[in-house]
């Protein structure tokens, strides 16, 4: 191994004070700015029509406080971009493309960073030359179905881990050689998925470290109804693995999910939560707003926290407020 996948997250946590704010919504974001995204691909489309667009949500992201920003690999996959007619040769172009842009993105804060330093004026609070680490988002097998199950968690009873691997495989890989600082495993809907992942990071010799993040709707379950955790102790058993987490949750289960999830895990915990709207696949679009401000999400933070949770940003429908909102609390 090249590297020390338990200190490099313990390493980074050190020098951002001994908690780290992640990013907000990607996806979610791309489309208030107006990107179409009703697409198999959904914010991967991006890759493709609109690259400067993600760059400058990431900025946007880093501007908030980010110390980890995801790329907008989330739905890009080998299969999706086939299906779409591009070579196998475009399609690994195009995974690490998503980490290029998120490292331009991070070179153009460094840069403005320097200047705003040179300026009193300027928000230095914010622009502070910091550790940024760049996660390359790796998003389930239903993300790339898009059907649904990526909330449901339900493959049918044929899914076998060996389907789930050779899925992933060459993603993983591609991405792992693009200069990302380490995979992000996002809502994860299920078990298998889950040893699927430990499993490759293990067999493939993947030269960075990964979270492994799942999303639940009930506070006790994963989304499939697997137990949350069994799924953190498949995540704890994988050297590989530097944190585990509950992604693209609503805020009111997360401090419940943290509590289980230390039984059974000494790895650093990430939590970023969507806004608490729900998503449905029938209608496509975010129903059932809770009306959960930005002040009401930013005040379960510090729960979270004495929970032991160390990680913390936003999932869908969160926005660099959220994100700003989250540094304050954190920093202050
Ligand atoms: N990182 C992804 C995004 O924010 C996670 C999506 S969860 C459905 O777009
Ligand atoms: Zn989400």
């Amino acid at each position: 191994m090249t590297f020390c996948s338990s200190s490099l997250m313990l390493d980074f946590l050190r020098k951002c004070g001994g908690v780290a704010v992640v990013d907000g919504g990607l996806a979610t974001e791309l489309e208030r700015h107006g990107a179409d995204i009703n697409d198999p691909l959904w914010s991967a489309k991006c890759l493709i029509s609109s690259p400067q667009l993600i760059r400058q949500v990431h900025l946007d992201y880093l501007k908030a406080g980010a110390d980890i920003i995801i790329t907008a690999s989330y739905q890009a996959t080998i299969q999706g971009f086939r299906a779409k007619g591009l070579s196998q040769y475009e399609s690994e172009a195009l995974l690490k493309k998503s980490v290029y842009i998120a490292r331009e993105a991070r070179d153009i804060y460094y840069s403005e960073c320097s200047k705003a330093s040179q300026n009193v004026a300027d928000n230095a609070k914010i622009l502070l030359h910091r550790p940024i680490f760049i996660a390359a988002s790796v998003g389930s097998y239903g993300a790339y179905l898009a059907d649904g199950s990526e909330y449901s968690g339900n493959y049918g009873d044929a899914m076998t881990i060996k389907f789930l691997k050779d899925f992933h495989r060459r993603r993983v890989q591609v991405l792992a050689e693009s200069g990302a600082d380490l995979i992000a495993f996002e809502t994860t809907p299920n078990k298998v998925e889950a040893q699927a992942y430990a499993e490759l990071l293990d067999e493939e010799d993947i030269k960075i470290p990964a979270w492994v993040s799942f999303n639940s709707k009930d506070g006790i379950n994963v989304v499939s109804g697997n137990s949350f955790l069994e799924c953190v102790s498949i995540a704890e058993a994988c050297k590989k693995v530097v944190a585990v987490g509950i992604n693209c949750t609503p805020p009111r289960f997360i401090q419940e999910l943290i509590s289980s999830a230390r039984k059974v895990t000494t790895k650093p915990i990430v939590v970023y939560p969507n806004s608490g709207e729900r998503y449905d696949p029938d209608l496509k679009d975010w129903v059932e707003n809770t009306g959960l401000s930005d002040e009401d999400f930013v005040s379960y933070v510090n729960n979270w926290r004495e929970a032991g949770a160390s990680l913390f940003g936003g999932c869908c429908r969160t926005t660099p407020k959220t994100i700003r909102a989250i540094h304050r609390t954190l920093r202050s």
